[in-house]
């Protein structure tokens, strides 16, 4: 199986350095779109503040990237760190579209016209 950090090419600069990582930034910045874009479904499906930052939810993703870090060479605490940060980030962006659906209309739950 061809790893990840078997991918990262040997630098001698630090402008092959920087070279790499705006690669990866290219591949990362659309999906990380992407997965926001679900965060404005969440929002709408769930409907409801109060299950907009789900506990349970949080760990299981935890614990499935976990793994997955490692079997690609890489750090599973620095991954671990990296999507409870990244997680916050989007369960605020999640807030703030519900916040945004609810100005343009969406009735809160239980409260149809
Ligand atoms: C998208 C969700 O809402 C929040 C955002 C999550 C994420 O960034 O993946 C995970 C858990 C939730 O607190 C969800 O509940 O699945």
């Amino acid at each position: 199986m061809s790893r990840a950090i078997d991918k990262v090419r040997h630098c001698t600069t630090l402008a092959e350095v920087r070279d790499g990582v705006n690669a990866l930034d290219d591949l990362l910045v659309p999906l990380l779109v992407e997965r926001g874009g679900y965060m404005t479904q969440a929002a709408r499906v769930k409907n409801d503040e109060g299950l907009v930052r789900d506990e349970a939810r949080i760990q299981a993703i935890i614990d499935r990237v976990r793994p997955m870090a490692e079997a690609q060479g890489g750090d599973p605490d620095l991954m671990e760190r990296l999507y409870r940060a990244m997680m916050e980030c989007y369960i605020a962006y999640e807030h703030d579209e519900l916040a945004r659906l609810r100005a343009k209309g969406l009735q809160p739950k239980g409260e149809h016209a």
